[in-house]
C-alpha cells in the first residue's frame, strides 16, 4: 500500500510552490498526498498578491475528514499563517502523537519568508511556533534566513551551522536539516547540512544556477517526507531530496513572467543529480573544518579486471573457500569475524595461495593489515573501516578494494574512494548477521545498481536460489551468499543451481 503523506500547507495560485509543489514531489517519490489547506494565497511567477487564510473550522473539517479514514505516516507542515493556526495544528500533532497506534513523523519547512521577499506570515508568529509546535517537530528544513528568524543564529560558516542546529535540538526539534541554497559557502558551491544529536551529515555540489526555482524549499520538504513515509532513514532521505531539487533545478523553465517553479522529474535517476557527501579530509570537508582533517580520502582503488563478478561466496575458512574454488566459484571472499582465532594468519596466507592456484578473486574480509601482509588480491571493508583502514597503504600494496554499503548516503560516500567493486545489502532479511534496519529490498536495488554503473556491483543478504534469478534481473553484477551454500543439503548442487540462476 502507498504510504500517505498530509501536507498542511497553503495553495499557491500560480502551481508554483505550497500545495502544488508538495502533491507533485510527494508523488513523484511514490507517496499518496493528502491536503489540509492553511491559506488560498493568491500569487504568480511575479510575486505574492494576497494571503486567505482559512478559519480554524475549515482546517478543523479537513483534519476530520482525514483523520477518521486515512492517517498519515508522515505529515509535512509548511505555511501557517497565523497564531491561531500554529496552536490548532500543535495541539492536533500533540493528539496524533499520543493516541494514535502509529505516531506520524512531522516534517517542518518552516515558511517565514516566500522566496519573492514578501512575508507570509504574522511577525509575532515566531514564540507561539517556538513554544507550541517545535517540540513535536521531528525534521525541520529551514533556508538560512528562516534558521536565523528562529534561532537567532546568523549561519557565516560551518560552526554557526552547527550552533544553529544545536539551537534546534534545544527547542525540541528531533533533525535540523539546514539548506545552504542561500549561502555560498565555500564559493560557487551549495553545502547542505542535516543533523540529529551526536551525528551531523553534509552534502554539497556546485551551484545550481537557476533562475527557475519557485518552490524549491516546499518541493524539498516534501520529498524528505515522502522518503521517510517510505522508510528511508533520515540520511537517505536528506540525499534524495537534494538530487530530486537539483535535477529539477537543472530543466526548469520560465512559466509566467517572472520566476518559473522548480521542475518536478520523478525519482531522481542520474548520479550528476546526486551531490557529494562530504567526508573530512576532502577539500570540501576542510573548508568545513570536519574532523579529522588529515585524514585523506583515498581514491581510485586497482579497478576490476571485469564487471560481472557472478556467483560471489563468503565463507568463513579455507576448506570452504577451496570447495568453492574448485567447482567454479570465481570471487570468494574469506569471512573470518573473530580475530583471536588462533590461525588467522595462516588461514588467510592459505586461502592467498588458494586464489592464486585457482585464478580466483580471493578477498579478505576485515583483515586488511594481513592481506597486505600476504599480497591478498583485494580486501572487503565496511563503512566504518573508512574511518579506521589505511587506506593509502592497501592503495599503494596494489590491493582491490570492495566496499559495503547500506542505502544511498552510504553508497554515495563509497562512491568518494572509487573503489573495485560496490556492494549493497543487506537485501533481503538475514540470519547470518544482525542487519536491523538495514533490510533495502529489491526496488531499492532496481535504483542502486544503474545509479552505481561505473562499478562492479554485488548484492548481498538473504539471497537464496528462489531470491537469486530476480535479484541478478536488476543487472547487478554480482550474487554474494553465505547461508546458501554453506547451509545447503548439497552443497555442490548448490553452487551449480546458483550459477545458473543469476545467469540473465
Ligand atoms: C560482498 C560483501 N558485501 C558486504 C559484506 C559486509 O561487509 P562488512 O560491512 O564489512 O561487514 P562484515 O562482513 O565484516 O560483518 C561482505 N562481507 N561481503
Ligand atoms: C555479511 C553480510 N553483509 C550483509 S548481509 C550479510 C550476510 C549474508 O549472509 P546470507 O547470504 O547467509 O544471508
Ligand atoms: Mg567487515
Amino acid at each position: 500500500m502507498k504510504s500517505i503523506i498530509w501536507t498542511i500547507a497553503g495553495s499557491d495560485s500560480g502551481g508554483g510552490a505550497g500545495i502544488a509543489a508538495d502533491i507533485k514531489a510527494i508523488e513523484s517519490f511514490g507517496g499518496h498526498a493528502c491536503t489540509i489547506i492553511t491559506a488560498l494565497t493568491a500569487q504568480n511567477s511575479m510575486g505574492v498578491e494576497a494571503i486567505n487564510a482559512v478559519t480554524i473550522e475549515v482546517l478543523e473539517s479537513q483534519f476530520a475528514a482525514l483523520e477518521s479514514d486515512m492517517p498519515a505516516k508522515v505529515i509535512k507542515i509548511g505555511l501557517l499563517a497565523n497564531i491561531q493556526q500554529v496552536e490548532f495544528v500543535a495541539a492536533k500533532l500533540a493528539h496524533f502523537k499520543a493516541n494514535w497506534p502509529l505516531p506520524p513523523l512531522v516534517v517542518y519547512d518552516p515558511v517565514a519568508v516566500a522566496s519573492s521577499g514578501e512575508t507570509l506570515t504574522e511577525d509575532d508568529i515566531i514564540p507561539t511556533l517556538k513554544n507550541t509546535l517545535l517540540p513535536l517537530v521531528d525534521v525541520i528544513t529551514p533556508n538560512t534566513q528562516e534558521t536565523q528568524i528562529l534561532t537567532g543564529h546568523y549561519l557565516i560558516g560551518p560552526s554557526a551551522v552547527r550552533d544553529a542546529s544545536e539551537a534546534f535540538f534545544n527547542l525540541g526539534v528531533g533533525a535540523a536539516v539546514i539548506k545552504g541554497g542561500h549561502w555560498d559557502y565555500p564559493q560557487g558551491y551549495c553545502v547542505d547540512y542535516c543533523a540529529v544529536p551526536g551525528q551531523e551529515y553534509w552534502l554539497g555540489n556546485e551551484k545550481i544556477i537557476a533562475p527557475h526555482n519557485h518552490g524549491t524549499g516546499c518541493s524539498y520538504a516534501s520529498s524528505m517526507a515522502a522518503c521517510l513515509g517510505l522508510g528511508y532513514p533520515l540520511k537517505d532521505a536528506f540525499i534524495l531530496a537534494k538530487a530530486y531539487i537539483n535535477q529539477g533545478l537543472k530543466v526548469s523553465v520560465r512559466i509566467g513572467q517572472g520566476i518559473g517553479p522548480v521542475a518536478h522529474k520523478g525519482f531522481p535517476h542520474d548520479l550528476a543529480d546526486f551531490p557529494t557527501v562530504i567526508e573530512a579530509g576532502s577539500w570540501l570537508g576542510k573548508e568545513l573544518e570536519l574532523e579529522p582533517w588529515d585524514r585523506p580520502v583515498v581514491a581510485e582503488f586497482s579497478p576490476s579486471e571485469t564487471q560481472q563478478l557472478g556467483l560471489y561466496a563468503v565463507v568463513d575458512n579455507c576448506d570452504w573457500l577451496k570447495l568453492c574454488l574448485e567447482n567454479g566459484i570465481k570471487t570468494v571472499q574469506l569471512r573470518i569475524k573473530n580475530s583471536d582465532t588462533p590461525n588467522l594468519a595462516e588461514q588467510i596466507q592459505t586461502a592467498v595461495a588458494l586464489g592464486q592456484q585457482f585464478q580466483a578473486r580471493v578477498y579478505i574480509n576485515d583483515h586488511w593489515q594481513l592481506a597486505i601482509e600476504h599480497g591478498a588480491y583485494g580486501v572487503h571493508l565496511g563503512q566504518e573501516d573508512l574511518d579506521t583502514a589505511d587506506l593509502v597503504a592497501i592503495k599503494a600494496a596494489g590491493l582491490k578494494l570492495g566496499l559495503s554499503t547500506h542505502g544511498f548516503y552510504e553508497m554515495l560516500r563509497a562512491h568518494n574512494y572509487q573503489p573495485s567493486y560496490l556492494a549493497f545489502g543487506a537485501i533481503y532479511p538475514t540470519t547470518t548477521k544482525d542487519m536491523t534496519g538495514q533490510i533495502q529490498g529489491l526496488e531499492k536495488l532496481k535504483h542502486f545498481v544503474p545509479l552505481m554503473k561505473a562499478y562492479p556491483t554485488v548484492a548481498i543478504g538473504g539471497i537464496d536460489l528462489i531470491r537469486a534469478p530476480e535479484v541478478a534481473a536488476t543487472g547487478v553484477g554480482s550474487v554474494a551468499v553465505v547461508r546458501a551454500i554453506t547451509e545447503a543439503a548439497d552443497p555442490l548442487q548448490a553452487i551449480s543451481q546458483l550459477q545458473q540462476a543469476i545467469k540473465v
